[in-house]
């Protein structure tokens, strides 16, 4: 048994979750008018309705006890501190930091990382004002028109994702694209239609060494020399951010167009640095220190509120029970704002590659699941695919939706039908449909008893599953600023109550190496071919370029 499993808490909660699942929520509801007011907390403009979980109050206090047993106010103290959390890497895990008005001293190996996250701020700032008012410009004396940011998973879905959120907020005239693919149809599509006298290029990279990141910034230079681009302009079209100044010194990048980030920074949590940059660019830099805001609130209701109103340490906590107790493997993000719809695939990145792992924080083999698959979309859209699925599959997945009450296109009864949709959806997991209920109603349209006793058990609706409803007044820099922020601190909690280590990600890297080793095979004139059968075959055929 494992320091986790022979938890108090943890024996408490296997015990009792047996209780709950003898319990339908609809009753616990019917039992208990004031569930919804009481199972609900508001924080940095969002409100979480958790009401509709498979949750007593017996089961916060057993939450609470779990958050005791395994420290997690001194480990999320150790954070906001700046030690070394990150301990397979032996890095502080400062995200929050760079979203902080704190000024005391905050020390990385006795350095105080306040000041180069403001200098850092303020020359994103300068930069930002300088390309917006047309004094950065292009080789032939023209105001930038596109950015092109070059970058790959931190580096580019924060930016990517969060800039199509705040779409309201884009300031006219600078239009921002994305290439994270190492396909070359990526970088090809979107350079078609750009102009090289009027393109920034932003290069994004923590290490500097990704192959992708490289890889597209080489092509793109290319592709700005052979269309009319001097090579003495490359420094006024091609900026970076990374940790490693000096391999983009040494790559070509001019060192006063390189904006720093630094270990203490996970590539996952980096969109508040200046890998935020394009967001910046988008936006304007006064709505990105909004964003910035938006997720301090949310650090400081978690640093503060106590677990059972701690909107961040609470859905971490319906992670692990739904994860350990009641075997769901998945965990759907459903948003109901269309801005929105790439926040699944964020959060999937966030969740899946802090919590991916096997191993805990004592060096030994997990004996309990830990990271459910994270997957999502947007609604309405996927109610009609998916959630056939959530509704009726065999399993439990919990669920979260979340949804502005307030749309930046308020047009006709549209926000109206779409919140209509998102709690119709929510009440229906809830209560479902009993096999009575779903046989009545076909007599009552009147099918046949016979054929209705053969129907009925396929339109029967277990409910029973769990969902929260995530609400804000309306989509801005500052809610999704804070919506970002709470999954961060959820991901950190499941990490802590799970043992593991949130910040490394060690699980990518020898897909990186064998990568490397088959693109000598595939390209060199005499292949090693000392990989598997399988491997060899696909070498072989990919080398005849037919099947
Ligand atoms: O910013 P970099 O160093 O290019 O890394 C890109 C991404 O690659 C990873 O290291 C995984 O391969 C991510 O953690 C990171 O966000």
């Amino acid at each position: 048994m494992s320091n986790l499993t022979s938890l108090p808490s943890w024996q408490a909660l296997t015990e009792h979750a047996d209780e709950i699942k003898q319990s339908h929520m609809k009753a616990m509801f019917e039992s208990d008018p004031a569930r919804a007011q009481r199972y609900g907390i508001s924080a940095a403009g969002l409100r979480l309705d958790y009401s509709k979980n498979r949750l007593n109050d017996a089961t916060l206090s057993l939450f609470e006890q779990l958050a005791e047993e395994c420290q997690l106010e001194q480990q999320r103290q150790a954070m906001f501190d700046g030690v070394a959390v990150n301990h397979t890497e032996q890095r502080a895990v400062l995200h929050t930091a760079l979203r902080s008005h704190d000024t005391s001293p905050l020390l990385v190996d006795g350095e105080d990382v306040r000041a180069e996250i403001t200098s850092t701020l303020d020359k994103m700032a300068a930069f930002v004002a300088s390309v917006h008012q047309g004094e950065w410009r292009g080789y032939t004396d023209q105001p930038f028109t596109d950015v092109v940011s070059i970058g790959i998973g931190g580096s580019f879905l924060g930016p990517k994702i969060m800039a199509e959120a705040l779409k309201p907020y884009w300031r006219k005239g600078l239009n921002c694209h994305y290439v994270a693919n190492v396909d070359g149809t990526a970088i090809s599509e979107k350079l078609k239609k750009l102009n090289p006298e009027t393109t920034l290029f932003v290069m994004s990279s923590k290490s500097f060494t990704t192959q992708e990141t490289l890889t597209n910034t080489l092509t793109a230079r290319d592709w700005f020399m052979a269309n009319g681009g001097p090579e003495e302009a490359i420094g006024q079209h091609f900026v970076a951010v990374t940790s490693n100044v000096p391999a983009a010194i040494q790559f070509g990048i001019d060192a006063d167009n390189i904006f720093p980030m630094w270990d203490w920074v996970g590539g996952r949590y980096s969109m508040w640095s200046a890998i935020g940059l394009p967001i910046a660019l988008q936006i304007g830099f006064e709505q990105f220190r909004h964003l910035l805001d938006g997720a301090e609130a949310m650090d400081t209701h978690f640093r503060t509120a106590p677990v059972t109103q701690n909107m961040p340490v609470m859905m971490a906590m319906m992670a692990v029970w739904y994860t350990n107790f009641f075997d769901s493997g998945s965990h759907v993000v459903l948003t109901y704002d269309h801005y929105l719809r790439g926040l699944p695939a964020y959060i999937q990145q966030l969740d899946m590659e802090s919590n991916g792992k096997g191993v805990n924080n004592h060096n030994q083999a997990v004996d309990y699941h830990t990271g459910p698959v994270i997957w999502g979309g947007e609604g309405t859209n996927g109610q009609h695919a998916y959630h056939q699925l959530i509704h009726q599959g065999s399993g439990v997945i919990p669920a979260d939706f979340i949804l502005p009450l307030n749309s930046h296109n308020p047009l006709g009864r549209h926000h109206a039908m779409l919140a209509a949709n998102c709690f119709g959806q929510t009440q229906a997991l809830m209560a479902g449909k009993t096999l009575e209920e779903a046989h009545q109603e076909l007599l009552d349209k009147g099918v046949d008893p016979q054929a209705a006793d053969a129907l009925a058990p396929h339109k029967v609706m277990p409910g029973n599953k769990p969902s929260n409803t995530l609400l804000m007044d309306k989509l801005t820099p500052a809610t999704l600023g804070a919506l970002v922020a709470l999954y961060e601190h959820r991901t950190f909690v499941q990490g802590v109550i799970w043992q593991i280590n949130s910040f490394d990600q060690w699980g990518v890297e020898l897909g990186k190496v064998l990568g490397n080793s088959v693109l000598d095979d595939l390209e060199s004139a005499t292949p090693r071919l000392n990989q598997d059968a399988s491997t060899v075959e696909l070498i072989k055929i990919f080398r005849k370029g037919e099947i």
